[in-house]
């Protein structure tokens, strides 16, 4: 089996009952993708500011001794600069109007402005302050930011389905906005379950086991980009699951559905068994050549009035589940959805002997060193897919491809951070 879900673009609609964009709040714009093209609505800078605190000068009066003028800080509106004379200006103060050039406070007679008078904005009085100043030689456009040179009012800045990071929010908030449109994150319900699993913060009846899956699931999705609709906890009672699915497919129009568990060979697998009597699921169950996560299902739902969902039937071991979403299903979310690139597989030099398994490739839990000569890759003891806190203090998972023979330290294999 290959693949994830259906591939559709980035930014198609695939379902007719949900808008494609929304509006949210700057900073919980950050890692969400651009709904349109960004064209700046005002220059930035705005004027031209000074880079340095210093003294705005004409560069064609230095080197020499100027007159002192009153200061200019930043967020004021300057007098036009007398010739002759040098504007005590602080970083990010709009330059006065005659002056071109400005020049670092340390490299004039000042050194600083800190130990030189008054705090008080406006005044140009000031025993210990200096009425003239000795500047070096300085050349138009020293440490001046011109309006404009970072962007120019009209330009384009970010292109549509730009992931804003937070550089992206900081740009956004510069030019005064305090929302932007979007794109929507895909919709995911999230079903896990079996007769043994219970929620966590109950008491747990013998037999039984809290659920892990859940919760591995729905926060990795929110990770990956996705909006979690719910978390369903679900026993093995096929017709209750089939229940409660369809009011789903009907309330919560998901576009994506993720379970976990019931999809094996045994008596009781509620997934497995709801999805073939369900005509609006189209569903395959089959096995990769992979372990952990052995056995995946993949397949669509269709939703009541248009739209489909995809549904992705991971293994229900913890550890095959997790696997399973950070070695494929992330890579399928972002090629069918633009969603984050997940790390890209890079060699690794194996820190001890691996025994590989002879048809599988095996996703071995690990931590990496970075040397000189490159990473090494130590693979954790144990490989079974119950090893759940084992997995928890992994930093990558280490692809050891399925052959005969023991691969020795220093082989090389593929890793991805996690
Ligand atoms: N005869 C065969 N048996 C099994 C095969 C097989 O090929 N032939 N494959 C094995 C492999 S590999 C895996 S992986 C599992 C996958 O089984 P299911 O996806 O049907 O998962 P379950 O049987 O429901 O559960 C497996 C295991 O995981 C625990 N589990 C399930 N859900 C949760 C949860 N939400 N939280 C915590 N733990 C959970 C469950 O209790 C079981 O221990 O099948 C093998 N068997
Ligand atoms: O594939 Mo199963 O996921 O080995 O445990």
């Amino acid at each position: 089996m290959t693949g994830g879900p259906s591939p559709r673009a980035g930014t198609e609609q695939p379902d007719p009952g949900h808008p494609r964009t929304e509006t949210v709040a700057l900073p919980d714009a950050l890692g969400r993708r651009l709904a349109q093209t960004l064209h700046a609505p005002a220059s930035l800078p705005r004027f031209d500011d000074s880079q340095m605190d210093g003294y705005a000068v004409r560069a064609a009066e230095t080197p020499g001794t100027l007159d002192i003028t009153a200061p200019v800080a930043a967020g004021t509106v300057p007098e036009a600069l007398p010739s002759g004379c040098a504007a005590p200006v602080m970083t990010g103060a709009p330059i006065p109007a005659g002056a071109d050039a400005v020049i670092p406070v340390e490299a004039t007679s000042t050194r600083n402005f800190a130990d030189t008078g008054s705090t008080d904005r406006s005044s140009t009085e000031s025993a210990a302050a200096p009425q003239r100043v000795l500047v070096p030689a300085t050349s138009p456009g020293a440490f001046l930011r011109r309006r404009g040179s970072d962007v120019v009012h009209g330009e384009e800045v970010l292109a549509a389905g730009a992931v804003l990071t937070a550089a992206g929010v900081g740009l956004l908030a510069a030019f005064g906005l305090t929302e932007v449109d979007v794109l929507r994150r895909p919709r995911a319900l999230v079903i896990v379950g079996g007769d043994e699993v219970l929620a966590p913060g109950r008491d747990l009846p013998p037999g039984k086991v809290y659920d892990a899956n859940g919760s591995l699931l729905a926060g990795w999705a929110a990770s990956r980009g996705l909006e979690v609709l719910a978390v369903r906890l679900i026993d093995d009672d096929v017709a209750d699951f089939v229940e409660r699915l369809r009011a789903d497919l009907s309330d919560t129009r998901p576009e994506l559905i993720i379970t976990s568990g019931g999809i094996s060979a045994g008596r009781y697998e509620v997934m497995r068994q709801g999805f073939a009597v369900m005509d609006e699921i189209t569903f395959d169950v089959g096995t990769v050549a992979m372990q952990p996560g052995g056995p995946q299902g993949l397949g669509t739902a269709a939703l009541p009035g248009g739209g489909e969902a995809a549904v992705i039937c991971l293994p229900g071991n913890p550890v095959s589940t997790w696997v399973s979403c950070e070695a494929m299903l992330a890579d399928a979310l972002a090629e069918a959805w633009g969603l984050n690139q997940p790390q890209p597989w890079v060699p690794a030099q194996l820190a001890w002997p691996v025994q590989p398994l002879a048809e599988k490739d095996q996703l071995r839990r690990g931590t990496l060193q970075h040397t000189p000569a490159g990473i090494i890759a130590a693979p954790m003891t144990g490989t079974s897919s119950h090893l759940l806190a084992a997995a928890a203090t992994a930093e990558a998972l280490i692809r050891v491809p399925a052959g005969a023979q023991e691969l020795p330290a220093g082989a090389t294999v593929t890793v991805r951070r996690l």
